[in-house]
């Protein structure tokens, strides 16, 4: 018997969370707001963590195991770091209803894809990703309305159930997110140089910065104009969660990066060679690129995001 909410909406009326950091508390908070009567369920690795997603009421129960979080649930969505979700799947194989659906929001797919079926070969695997957060973690850094307006990429592999997809697509647009489907692969290789890649350059920037020998600490932080100061607020992202998307996306991020690397030799040489039409080309060329963004209303469509939470 469906509970009222679930036969409105997606279906669902019991849902687990594992990993209840800043997408995971998001989450729960996020379905909590748009589908009041499902039962939420919540597990964490770290006992100070489900302390204080207790505290904070993030679901109706929040287990000491995984196990127990996902015992008679019809959806389970994994929120742990990319290269966690194996090990957290392994961990739930003997607890988990033969007809529960698996997802999760790792910020790469196809590792996981691939991991995920292998670990659980006999239930539906859902992957997802949505293309939302901030810089900061954990579960006090989550707010429901995370995901409105922001994409959310599902990867479903080539033999899915299509109810289960469909399924998992209207959970997401519940919790207001707008839904795109597409391949694993694909997936991974645009997100190399829309999101992995310029975390890559931030970290860098912010390294670069804090070892020059003639420049102080006070001086950079000081003068520090919009530019650097952008870059600090990405290079400040969780160094668990990062390391893992950089191993876990790895060709894809090396393809990428082999491609910067040629362009930023490009503009090296043009700068020593005084080429001015080079470097004006291609600043109106991008300068172009940030305007067709905003003209197609891409810009932020969630204008609180990320800086006004603390
Ligand atoms: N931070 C962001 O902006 C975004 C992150 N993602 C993806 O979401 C996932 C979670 O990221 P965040 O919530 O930002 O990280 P977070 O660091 O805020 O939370 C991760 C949580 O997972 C828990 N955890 C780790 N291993 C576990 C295990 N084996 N079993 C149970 N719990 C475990 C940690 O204790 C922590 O509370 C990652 O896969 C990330 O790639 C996706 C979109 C945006
Ligand atoms: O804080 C930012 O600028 C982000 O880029 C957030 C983010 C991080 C990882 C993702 O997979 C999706 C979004």
């Amino acid at each position: 018997m469906l509970s009222p909410s679930a036969a409105l909406g997606t279906g669902f009326s019991r849902i687990s969370v594992i990993g209840l950091g800043l997408i995971g508390s998001s989450l729960l908070l996020a379905i909590r707001e748009a589908m009041p009567t499902v039962t939420l369920i919540g597990h964490d690795a770290s006992p100070d963590v489900r302390e204080t997603a207790r505290r904070l009421k993030l679901a109706d129960a929040i287990t000491d195991t995984a196990g127990a979080a996902v015992a008679d649930a019809d959806l389970v969505i994994l929120c742990v770091p990319v290269r966690a979700m194996a090990d957290v799947a392994a961990s739930i194989r003997d607890d988990l209803p033969p007809e529960a659906i698996i997802s999760d929001v790792g910020s790469c797919k196809a590792e996981i894809l691939a991991s995920l079926t292998a670990a659980l070969p006999h239930h539906r695997v859902i992957p997802a990703h949505p293309v939302a957060g901030t810089e900061n973690s954990g579960p006090e850094a989550g707010f429901a309305s995370l995901f409105t307006g922001r994409w959310c990429i599902i990867t479903p592999p080539a033999e899915a159930d299509p109810a289960a997809v469909a399924r998992i697509a209207d959970l997401w647009r519940e919790v207001g997110a707008l839904v795109e489907t597409m391949d694993a692969a694909h997936h991974d290789l645009v997100l190399a140089v829309t999101s992995h890649l310029p975390h890559l350059i931030a970290y860098t920037i912010v390294g670069t910065a804090s070892d020059l020998e003639d420049v102080t600490r006070s001086e950079v932080i000081k003068y520090s104009a919009g530019g650097f100061r952008d870059f600090t607020r990405i290079a400040a992202s969780d160094p668990t969660m990062w390391r893992d998307v950089f191993l876990s996306n790895k060709d894809a991020v090396l393809e990428m990066l082999q491609r910067f690397s040629e362009d930023l030799s490009a503009l090296q040489r043009a700068i020593r060679w005084n080429d001015g039409d080079a470097l004006f080309n291609l600043f109106t060329r991008t300068r172009a690129i940030r305007r067709s963004i905003i003209e197609e209303g891409q810009d932020d469509p969630a204008p609180d995001f990320g800086r006004s939470h603390p």
